[in-house]
């Protein structure tokens, strides 16, 4: 039989990255998602392209042997792929992990003890995405307890750091994916050391994924946030037009010798070498070919507020070793303005959150921050300006 992957999230990463790399490596992909028009059109269409845009020109790849499953309407069909499959994979927000668990837990449950364990690798942009996964597909709700002792027999869980900009797709491009060259896909070998590890072309293994996951959010995810942020404030469109803007280009620069300072010191990176990451970042966020709309970026607020992301973590951090963390402020200032954007289900809560609490509550809430933490006045203070402006 030949090699299975069941991906969750047949959406721009999922279709255009992840994908791309299972199918160029002999898998099967079964896509699971839960939106009706999506499937129905992966049922139809046998085949999609990927483009690859930059200054070079476009490149394509058309990916075929794929099958696609509402996991909504039918979820024993998902849990009988799993059953057989080699490696689930998903790219669905690190909000949405919580809601695919019950499905793989149960398909988890019903492989054979004998079988090579599924190797399940969460796509997203989060710090430990494949361990909240595991944790919820753990959970007595979803996995009886008792079956938990024999659990690592029939599945492996391995943490990923993925990076590769897909805008927003035009509509009426169908299953095609517009796409940037650049990618790195990095996953952490530990969880397979008696096992081979899947063999996917492309994916890098490591043994320590935690500077290349911090690296980057802290990095790509930061300078990008930072210039969807201040460009939505300034009415730009895209994240190129953000950067044409040089005092938005330089609110970026600032924002990334922040984390630089906390990456270099923390990880052991040489300073020459995270300069040379900055400058390549700044250039791949600002291709023109991309045209990544700033709301696409910005999306979901509360989510890149929170405690343990590009904004408040490194600012988090930089304030106990009394170090600048002003320009990772005024990103998060920016972020906290994205307020009422439409289609932007956070960005209306962020609004609401902003209008019923006072500037203490909304920042124990949005961002997860204590009187304890240092940065919590300076916080606080932001977040007072936005309220004093709204
Ligand atoms: N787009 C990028 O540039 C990029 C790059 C690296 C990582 N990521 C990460 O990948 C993840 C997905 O991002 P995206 O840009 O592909 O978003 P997207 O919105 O294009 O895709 C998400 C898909 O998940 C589906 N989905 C939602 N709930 C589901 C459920 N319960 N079961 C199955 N499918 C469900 C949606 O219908 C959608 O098709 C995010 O964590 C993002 O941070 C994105
Ligand atoms: O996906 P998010 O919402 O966490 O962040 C938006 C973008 O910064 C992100 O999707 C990047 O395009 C991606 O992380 C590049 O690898």
């Amino acid at each position: 039989m030949g090699k299975k992957a069941v991906h969750f999230g047949a959406g721009n990463i999922g279709r255009g990255f992840v994908a791309e790399f299972l199918h160029n490596s002999g898998y099967e992909v079964v896509f699971c998602d839960v939106m009706d028009n999506l499937i129905e059109s992966l049922q139809k269409n046998k085949s999609y392209d990927v483009i690859q845009v930059g200054a070079e020109g476009n490149t394509t790849t058309t990916i075929t042997n794929y099958r696609a499953i509402n996991s909504k309407t039918h979820e024993a069909d998902v849990i009988k792929e799993i059953t057989t499959a080699d490696i689930v994979t998903c790219s669905v927000g690190p909000n949405i992990l919580r809601f695919i668990a019950p499905v793989i837990a149960k398909g988890v449950d019903a492989r054979p003890n004998d079988a090579t364990p599924l190797a399940v690798i969460a796509c997203e942009n989060a710090i430990g995405a494949t361990d909240t996964l595991a944790g919820h597909i753990k959970h007595e709700k979803n996995t009886p307890q008792h079956r938990l002792e024999d659990h690592h027999e029939r599945a492996r869980y391995a943490n990923s750091a993925i990076d590769r900009i897909v805008p927003a797709q035009d509509p009426s491009a169908g299953l095609d994916v517009k796409l940037e060259k650049f990618y790195e896909w990095v996953v952490d070998r530990t969880p397979f050391k008696d096992h081979s590890c899947p063999s996917v072309e492309g994916i890098k293994w490591v043994d320590d994924l935690f500077p290349y996951i911090e690296r980057k959010l802290f990095t790509v995810n930061t300078g990008h946030a930072a210039a969807a942020y201040h460009g939505y404030y300034h009415q730009k469109t895209t994240v190129y037009d953000a950067l044409q803007d040089p005092e938005i280009l330089d609110e970026v620069r600032r924002a990334l010798r922040e984390t630089s300072t906390l990456i270099v010191g923390k990880h052991g990176i040489h300073e020459q070498e995270q300069k040379d990451y900055v400058e390549k970042i700044i250039v791949r966020i600002g291709n023109p070919h991309l045209e990544d709309a700033v709301e696409r970026v910005g999306r979901a607020p509360l989510r890149k507020l929170g405690r343990k992301e590009r904004f408040i973590a490194p600012a988090t951090e930089l304030a106990e070793e009394g170090k600048d963390f002003a320009a990772l402020l005024d990103a998060a200032e920016m972020a906290f303005r994205f307020q009422n954007v439409e289609g932007d289900e956070e960005s209306e809560e962020l609004a609401k959150i902003m209008n019923d609490n006072t500037p203490e509550q909304v920042v124990e809430k949005v961002c997860g921050l204590t009187t304890k933490d240092k940065i919590y006045p300076h916080v606080v203070k932001v977040v007072q300006r936005v309220q004093a402006d709204a």
